[in-house]
């Protein structure tokens, strides 16, 4: 997924400027910045969920596998299935574990019975790394489970349609250390599978699950590159002092 020239006004105000990102398949990519600098604002534009935000108007290009996600043709139901998401409040619907996973699936008509609609429910569930905690509960609520499981049932949701792209806004951040550990974990498994982007307000754990970040600052993408050269060796100098605790 690569995304040129992208930038993004609420009303009059300009939240982002320009933005050229690239999301590799087999790569994580985490964006980083201070509070506002805009990195959920991108996020969102990668699923077009800003179309959801009265006011807000996208410019520039973001393509998926060659398709413009903002031609006019994009079906955006479809879109979200390809690139889903992952927010930062687990946020399961109040129905069954099972129906949780079961339900995208259901609406894009990816299982003919049952009994597929099963193995699609078993296998997210096991890529989410939950099913051996559920297996026995599939008709207990979603939202009985403890946030950190809800936050993997979030996943295995975002999974069960198949997706090309899983995007992440700090999801972790409503999370104990635990529960956090374990969704970094299934970062590492998920990746090569999905291309996932991650926003996150943790230095730390950018460093720890990426292989690419972005570094944003007051609208602008500042800096791109590998993980470990944003870390330790940066170009910039706003990388630079944010990264050793300057400002943030
Ligand atoms: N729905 C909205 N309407 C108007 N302005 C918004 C809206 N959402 C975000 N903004 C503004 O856009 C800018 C970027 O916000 P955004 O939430 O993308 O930043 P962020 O880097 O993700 O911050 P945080 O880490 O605090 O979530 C901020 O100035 C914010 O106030």
């Amino acid at each position: 997924m690569s995304a040129r020239a992208v930038s993004v006004f609420y009303g009059e105000k300009q939240a982002l400027k320009d933005v050229d990102v690239d999301i590799h398949d087999d790569k994580v990519t985490a964006f980083i910045g201070p509070s506002g600098c805009g990195k959920s604002t991108f996020l969102r534009c990668l699923n077009r969920m800003n179309d959801t935000i009265a006011g807000a108007r996208v410019t520039g290009n973001i393509d998926l596998d060659g398709d413009d996600i903002y031609a006019s043709k994009m079906d955006v139901v479809q879109l979200r299935a390809r690139v889903g998401m992952v927010f930062q409040k687990p946020n399961p619907f109040p129905k069954s574990i099972y129906e949780n996973v079961a339900y995208g699936p259901r609406i894009h008509g990816l299982a003919d019975n049952k009994g597929q609609l099963d193995e699609i429910v078993e296998k997210s569930l096991k890529r989410a790394g939950l099913w051996e905690e559920v297996k026995d509960r599939l008709q207990e609520s979603g939202t009985a489970l403890s946030g950190g499981q809800q936050q993997r049932l979030c996943i295995a949701r975002a999974i069960a349609v198949d997706p090309e792209v899983i995007l992440m806004d700090e999801p972790c951040s409503a999370l104990d250390p635990i529960a956090t550990a374990k969704i970094e974990e299934l970062i590492h498994e998920l990746r090569g599978r999905y291309a996932i982007a991650i926003v996150t307000h943790n230095m730390q754990q950018a460093a720890r699950v990426s292989q690419r970040t972005a570094f944003f600052h007051l609208g602008e993408m500042v800096e791109y590159g590998k993980t470990t050269d944003i870390f330790t060796n940066p170009r910039e100098q706003r990388t630079q002092d944010y990264i050793t605790g300057r400002y943030g």
